[in-house]
């Protein structure tokens, strides 16, 4: 973490939630008081309005967990950026590796739909990260730099604004975390390749996820390189996840 930027910790509620459940949750995080990280929840599409209508007001934001690169027209079951920052995302995760995974989505296509993020004034969370098999091969750097590349040559000077978020497939949901040493190396491997394309490198937040805790949190934000984290599954308990980002001070 540097002192230049502030830290940012989001929650990524994936496919998970009620009405009566995220009530509970995000009271509770409505009221947790100051936080020394930026704090945001990326919800379920059906959810955004509660997310929104509950955290006005408050210094948490909110957004979604994939967007449309279309504006508009005969795209049934896709949601336009447009309509994301109708209900006031601030920031919405594009690529995340079970969307590459499961719906086969390409570099190219994460980076178009980072380009129409930003085009509405939200904040894309550009994820890459390699997977175990990758990882055992010596591939971590070329996949990430490949994955990267994509998003960097199609936003062009606009590369500055987003934000990226370092997940190891291998450690989602696993419970296996990335050692602090292993994820600043990816990390600083993704800020130099950054620098080469904006000057604004520097102040870009870089966000680690994969199995991220109350417990792991502090010396993995420690690093010079990680400013935050994605968190999957403990942004689903506010205490886990409010202390997550308190182990950003
Ligand atoms: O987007 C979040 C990541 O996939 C991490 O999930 P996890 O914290 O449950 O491992």
């Amino acid at each position: 973490m540097s002192e230049t930027r502030q830290p940012l910790v989001v929650g990524n509620w994936k496919m998970h939630g009620s009405h009566a459940v995220n009530e509970q949750l995000l009271e509770a995080l409505k009221a947790a008081g100051p936080l020394p990280a930026e704090a945001a929840v990326c919800v379920p599409f059906p959810y955004l309005a509660q997310a929104a209508e509950r955290l006005a007001r408050s210094p948490i934001g909110w957004g979604a967990q994939d967007v449309s690169v279309h504006a508009q027209g005969a795209y049934t079951g896709e949601v336009s950026a447009a309509m994301l920052a109708d209900f006031g995302s601030r920031y919405v995760i594009v690529g995340h590796s079970e969307r590459r995974q499961y719906h086969g989505e390409t570099d190219q296509l994460v980076a178009d739909k980072a380009k129409v993020a930003l085009a509405k004034g939200i904040t894309p969370i550009v994820c890459v990260g390699e997977t175990l098999a990758q990882r055992e091969a010596g591939e971590t750097e070329a996949v990430v730099k490949r994955q990267l590349s994509a998003v960097i040559h199609t936003l062009g000077p606009c590369v500055g604004e987003m934000v990226v978020a370092y997940e190891p497939v291998w450690a989602i949901g696993t419970g296996l975390t990335a050692t602090p040493e292993q994820a600043q190396a990816v990390h600083a491997l993704l800020r130099a390749q950054l620098a080469a394309a904006s000057p604004r490198a520097g102040q870009m937040r870089l966000l680690y996820g994969g199995s991220v805790k109350p417990d792991n949190a502090k010396v993995l934000f420690a690093q010079a390189d990680i400013d935050g984290g994605l968190i999957g599954g403990a942004a689903l308990k506010a205490e886990d996840f409010l202390a997550i980002c308190r182990a950003a001070a």
